[in-house]
C-alpha cells in the first residue's frame, strides 16, 4: 500500500505577525524549526520512512523539510522541489495585516479572499515591493498576479499527476512538504472534497498527515501522525 505523508511548513514570520504572506519568501520561527524537529521525531518513533521528498521554491518549506528528515537521519534522501508546491499567490494582499485588512474591508470579505474556493484576492500590482519578478528562481514561469484555491489546483495537480503518482505508483514511500493552500488543495483532490466544504478545511503548521492509499491510489484512511 504506497504511503503518502504531507505536512505544512512551521510556524513562519508571517504565520506569527498575521501577514497575507503567499508567493512571499518568509523564514521560519524558532517555534517553526521546533515544530519541524517534531514533526521529524514523531515520524521516526512510528517507522514512518520515505523513498522520496517533495517541496516548494519557498524557504519555510524547504527548511521545514530538511529539519524534519535531519531529525530522522535522512537528510540525504533525494529531493524535488517545485514551484507547483509554492503556497496560494495573494495577490495584493502580501504583506498586509490580516486583522487590518478585516477591519478596512470587513471581516466577510477577507474570509471570501482567504477561504472561498474560487474568489481571488485582488491582483499584485507590478512593481511594488512583493513582485517577484526578477527572483531568478521563477525565471521562464509565468508568475501569478493573484490566485484562488480554484487556481493553486488546477497548477498543483499537474505536478502531483506528472511527478508524484508515478513514484506512488513505483512503490515509493513520499513525504511531501508544503504550504497551507497548496496542501488543501491535494486534501481536496485526494479526499474528494466538494468545492462548497473545502473552506472549512484548515491544515496546521508542523503536523504530518497521513495517507493510506489503495493501488488505484484513492485515500483509505487519512490522518494526523499525533492522533494515532
Ligand atoms: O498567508 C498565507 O499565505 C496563508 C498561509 O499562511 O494564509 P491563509 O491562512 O490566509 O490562507
Amino acid at each position: 500500500m504506497p504511503t503518502l505523508v504531507l505536512i505544512r511548513h512551521g510556524q513562519s514570520a508571517w504565520n506569527l505577525e498575521n501577514r497575507f504572506t503567499g508567493w512571499w519568501d518568509v523564514n521560519l520561527t524558532p517555534q517553526g524549526e521546533a515544530e519541524a524537529k517534531a514533526a521529524g521525531e514523531l515520524l521516526a518513533e512510528r517507522g514512518l520512512d520515505f523513498d522520496i521528498c517533495f517541496t516548494s521554491l519557498q524557504t519555510r518549506a524547504i527548511k521545514t523539510l530538511n529539519i524534519a528528515l535531519e531529525a530522522m537521519g535522512r537528510l540525504w534522501l533525494p529531493v524535488e522541489k517545485h514551484w507547483r508546491l509554492n503556497e496560494r499567490h495573494y495577490g495584493g494582499l502580501t504583506g498586509l495585516d490580516k486583522a487590518e485588512t478585516a477591519a478596512k474591508h470587513s471581516a466577510e470579505q477577507v474570509h471570501i479572499w482567504r477561504r472561498s474556493f474560487d474568489i481571488p484576492p485582488p491582483a499584485m500590482e507590478p512593481g511594488g515591493d512583493f513582485d517577484l519578478t526578477n527572483d531568478r528562481r521563477y525565471a521562464g514561469i509565468e508568475i501569478p498576479s493573484h490566485e484562488s484555491l480554484k487556481d493553486t489546483i488546477a497548477r498543483v495537480l499537474p505536478y502531483w499527476e506528472e511527478r508524484i503518482i508515478p513514484e506512488l505508483k513505483e512503490g515509493r514511500r513520499v513525504l511531501v512538504s508544503a504550504h497551507g493552500n497548496s496542501l488543501r488543495a491535494l486534501v481536496k483532490h485526494l479526499n474528494r472534497i466538494t468545492d462548497a466544504d473545502i473552506s472549512g478545511l484548515e491544515i496546521p503548521t508542523g503536523q504530518p498527515i497521513v495517507f493510506e492509499l489503495d493501488d488505484s491510489l484513492d485515500a483509505k484512511d487519512f490522518y494526523y501522525l499525533k492522533d494515532r
